[in-house]
C-alpha cells in the first residue's frame, strides 16, 4: 500500500515493503506468535531492541547527565489508592463500541473521526480537490480519478458539520458520541454493521498485591505517579533546593481498546518522563532560558488549529515566551531540549512539529501543553507530551495522605505575622475523644485560618461548634471552649512554605523509534530497488559491516586484528564472509542501517590498507587499519562527519559493484 507520505528523498512511501523490511530483518513482530499472536503487543528482535538502547542511551546523556536530573527506578506495581488520588481510576478510561455481530471492539472516538475524515476524503475526491493538487503525478492522477469516481459528494452543510465535529470529538462524552453515532449513522467500516452505543471502559490492568484480594492494584499508566511520590526524597538528595527534576525510563501499560498501528498504540510500552518541579512564584523561569531563547521552533499553536490550518510557524522560543504563547520558561526551555534531542537521534526536522493542546484537550489543572508529534505514514502522531501540571498532583498527594509534599524557601527577611491557633487542654481532650484525639488534634491544626477564626466566633455565641474530620469514624467532631479556643498568636516564620509545580515532558520511546525508522527508510534506485535505513552513525544498532572481498583464509590474520581493533574501541560490528558479491553484503546490511563498512582485498595483503565505505553515497577511502578505526571511532561518537573523513583521507575509486549477482 502506498500512501501520500514521502521518503527523505521524496519518493512514495511504501508501508507494505517496509514493513517487509522490518520482518525479514527481524526488528519487532507481534508477541507470541506461535499461539496466534496478541494484538498491541511487540517483541523486539535484535537490530530493533539495540536502536532503542542506543536512543535511551542518548536521551540518558542528553537529558539526566546534562541537565543533572536525578534517575528513580520505582515500582510498576501500583496501589488502587495511589492511582485513584491522582484521578486515574475514575477517568482514565475510553468509550468503546461493540459490533453486536462480529464481536468487534471499537474505540469509540477513533470510529466516529475514521468515519467523518473517510467521508470528507471522499467528498474531496468528488469535487476533484485533490488531483489539482497532484497534477504532475500521472501516476497518482490516475488512481485518484478512479477513486474519485465511487466517491460521495456532500452538502456543504454538512461537510462543515463534520469539520466542526472532528476538531471538538475530544470534548463529546459517552452519551454525545452516542448520538454522534445514531445521527450519522455510523457503522463498523469493516463489517457494515450497526453498533451498540459507547459504554466508558478503564484502560488499566487489574491485579492484587499479595493473595488477598483485599489489595487490589493496577499496572502503572504512567511512571508519574512513583516521581511524584518520592519528592520528598528528591527534595532531600538536593539539599531542599529547587528547581530540580527527576527522570524516569520504565515500562508503562495501557489495556487500549483498539490498538492499531504498529507500535503506535500499544499495551506495553517504554517511557521515559522527566518531572521538574519549579517555585510557581517568579514565572517558573529557567536558569538556563538564556542560552536557547534564539533558538526558533516549528510551532502549531491554537489559534492557527481553530482556523483550520496545520502548518506551523517557525518561532523563536523567546519570542514565544515573550509574547506569552508558550505559558513559561521552563516549559520553553523543555520544549528546545527535546527538539535538539530528536535532531541528535536523526529524526527528520521537516516531520516535526510541535502543537498546543485545545482548551479542551487539556487536563483541567494543567495550564500549558505542547506536543511533539512526528510525521510517519499513519499521520502527525504525538511522541512527546509537555505539560505544565501545575501544583495538582503534590497536592492530591498531600491531601489523600498527610504527608508534608511542599519545600520551602528561606526568607531573607524574617517576617512577624498573625495567625490562628488552636488551644487544646489535652487533660480534657484525651479522656473525651479517646484513640480519635490525636486524629483530631492534626485536623484542628490544618484548619484554613479564616475556618479557625470562624469556629472561635461560632463557640464564642452559641457555645459549641462542629468541625469535620475525615480521619475518625463519624467523620466530625462537636467542639466548645472548655475544650478548644483558637487564639490569634503572634510568630516570626523565616520560610516560606510552597507546593512546587510540575512541567513534565513525557516520551513514548516506541512511537519515536518507529517513526525514526521510517524517516530513515528509502530506496536506492539503481538497478533495482533497494532498501536502505538511513540511521545516523551514533544510533545505528550495529556500526561496521566487516566484509573480506572474498572467501580466502589469507584475509583471517587481518581480519582477526581488525576485530580486535574495533573491540578495543567498543564499536558493535558484523563479519560478512558468506560468499556472495561484496556489492550484494553491502546491500542486503544497508537494510540493517549498518553505516559503515570495512573491506580487507588483496591490497590490503601487501600494504595493510583497508577502504571503508560510507552507506548512504557509497562512496570509499582507503587507509591504514589505524587511521580507519580512528574515523569510525570518531564518527560514531558524532565528533566527526562522512565529509570530515572524506576531507582526510585519500578517496578509493575503484568501487565495488552494488548490484547483486
Ligand atoms: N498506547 C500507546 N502506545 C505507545 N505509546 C503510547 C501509548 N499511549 C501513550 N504513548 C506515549 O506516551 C506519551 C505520553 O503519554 P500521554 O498520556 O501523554 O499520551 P496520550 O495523550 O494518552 O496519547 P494518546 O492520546 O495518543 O492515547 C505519548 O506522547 C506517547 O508517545
Amino acid at each position: 500500500m502506498s500512501t501520500d507520505y514521502l521518503t527523505q528523498k521524496g519518493q512514495a512511501f511504501d508501508r507494505a515493503a517496509f514493513e517487509s523490511l522490518l520482518r525479514r530483518k527481524v526488528f519487532l513482530w507481534q508477541s507470541f506468535e506461535p499461539y496466534g499472536s496478541v494484538k498491541g503487543l511487540f517483541d523486539y528482535g535484535p537490530p530493533l531492541e539495540q536502536l532503542e538502547s542506543q536512543v535511551i542511551q542518548i536521551w540518558r546523556d542528553h537529558f539526566i547527565r546534562s541537565e543533572k536530573m536525578m534517575a528513580l527506578k520505582c515500582s510498576m506495581l501500583t496501589p488502587y489508592e495511589v492511582l485513584k488520588t491522582s484521578g486515574h481510576v475514575d477517568r482514565f478510561a475510553d468509550y468503546m463500541c461493540k459490533d453486536p455481530k462480529t464481536g468487534e471492539i471499537l474505540r469509540s472516538d477513533h470510529l466516529i473521526g475514521d468515519v467523518l475524515e473517510a467521508r470528507l476524503k471522499s467528498d474531496k475526491e468528488a469535487r476533484g480537490e485533490k488531483i489539482e493538487e497532484k497534477e504532475e503525478d500521472p501516476k497518482k492522477k490516475k488512481k485518484q480519478a478512479k477513486a474519485a469516481k465511487g466517491a460521495v459528494k456532500l452538502d456543504d452543510a454538512v461537510r462543515k458539520e463534520y469539520e466542526h465535529t472532528l476538531a471538538m470529538l475530544d470534548d463529546f462524552t459517552g452519551e454525545g458520541m452516542g448520538e454522534l453515532i445514531k445521527k450519522y449513522d455510523i457503522r463498523n467500516p469493516t463489517s457494515g454493521n450497526e453498533v451498540e452505543p459507547p459504554v466508558s471502559v478503564n484502560l488499566m490492568f487489574q491485579t492484587q498485591i499479595g493473595a488477598s484480594s483485599n489489595s487490589p492494584a493496577f499496572l502503572r499508566p504512567e511512571t508519574a505517579q512513583g516521581q511524584f511520590l518520592s519528592f520528598q526524597k528528591l527534595l532531600e538528595y538536593s539539599d531542599g533546593q529547587l528547581p530540580f527534576a527527576s527522570a524516569s525510563i520504565g515500562y508503562s501499560f495501557r489495556n487500549e481498546l483498539s490498538p492499531r498501528a504498529g507500535l503506535l498504540r500499544v499495551r506495553e510500552f517504554l517511557m521515559a518522563e522527566i518531572e521538574h518541579f519549579v517555585d510557581p512564584e517568579g514565572g517558573k523561569a529557567h536558569p538556563k532560558f538564556h542560552t536557547v531563547a534564539d533558538v526558533k521552533l516549528p510551532l502549531l499553536n491554537r489559534k492557527t488549529q481553530s482556523s483550520g490550518s496545520t502548518k506551523p510557524e517557525m518561532v523563536a522560543i523567546g519570542e514565544a515566551v515573550k509574547t506569552k504563547l508558550v505559558d513559561n520558561e521552563t516549559l520553553g526551555y523543555f520544549l528546545v531540549r527535546i527538539y535538539q534531542f530528536m535532531e541528535k537521534i536523526g529524526i527528520d526536522m521537516n516531520k516535526l512539529r510541535f502543537r498546543q493542546h485545545m482548551e479542551n484537550e487539556m487536563a483541567h489543572y494543567a495550564s500549558d501543553c505542547w506536543d511533539c508529534e512526528l510525521l510517519n505514514s499513519y499521520g502527525w502522531t504525538e511522541c512527546v507530551g509537555c505539560a505544565d501540571r501545575s501544583a495538582y498532583d503534590l497536592s492530591v498527594h498531600e491531601k489523600a495522605t498527610g504527608t508534608n509534599l511542599r519545600a520551602r524557601e528561606q526568607l531573607k527577611n524574617p517576617q512577624t505575622i498573625e495567625e490562628w491557633v488552636p488551644v487544646i487542654d489535652k487533660k480534657k481532650a484525651g479522656p473525651k475523644f479517646k484513640k480519635d484525639a490525636k486524629a483530631i488534634e492534626n485536623a484542628l491544626e490544618a484548619l484554613s485560618q479564616d475556618l479557625k477564626e470562624k469556629l472561635q466566633i461560632t463557640m464564642e455565641s452559641e457555645g459549641k461548634a462542629e468541625v469535620p474530620v475525615e480521619e475518625i469514624a463519624a467523620g466530625k467532631v462537636e467542639i466548645d471552649l472548655s475544650i478548644v479556643k483558637f487564639e490569634k498568636q503572634k510568630k516570626t516564620i523565616t520560610f516560606r512554605e510552597f507546593v512546587p509545580n510540575v512541567i513534565e515532558p513525557s516520551f513514548g520511546i516506541g512511537r519515536i523509534l518507529y517513526s525514526l525508522m521510517e524517516h530513515s527508510y528509502w530506496t536506492r534506485e539503481n538497478d533495482e530497488a533497494r532498501s536502505v535505513l538511513s540511521f545516523s552513525p551514533v544510533v545505528a544498532p550495529i556500526k561496521v559491516l566487516v566484509c573480506p572481498l572474498q572467501k580466502d583464509p589469507k584475509f583471517a590474520p587481518l581480519i582477526a586484528k581488525l576485530e580486535e581493533a574495533l573491540d578495543n574501541k567498543s564499536i558493535s560490528f558484523k563479519i560478512d564472509q558468506t560468499g556472495v558479491s561484496i556489492g550484494k553484503r553491502y546491500s542486503r546490511n544497508d537494510e540493517l542501517g549498518i553505516p559503515f563498512g570495512i573491506t580487507v582485498d588483496y591490497e590490503a595483503l601487501d600494504d595493510g590498507t583497508l577502504t571503508l565505505r560510507d552507506r548512504d553515497s557509497t562512496k570509499q577511502v582507503r587507509a591504514s587499519q589505524a587511521d580507519i578505526v580512528k574515523a569510525v571511532s570518531r564518527m560514531v561518537k558524532g565528533k566527526e562527519t562522512w565529509a570530515d573523513v572524506v576531507a582526510r583521507l585519500p578517496a578509493f575509486e575503484g568501487q565495488e559493484k552494488e548490484t547483486a549477482e
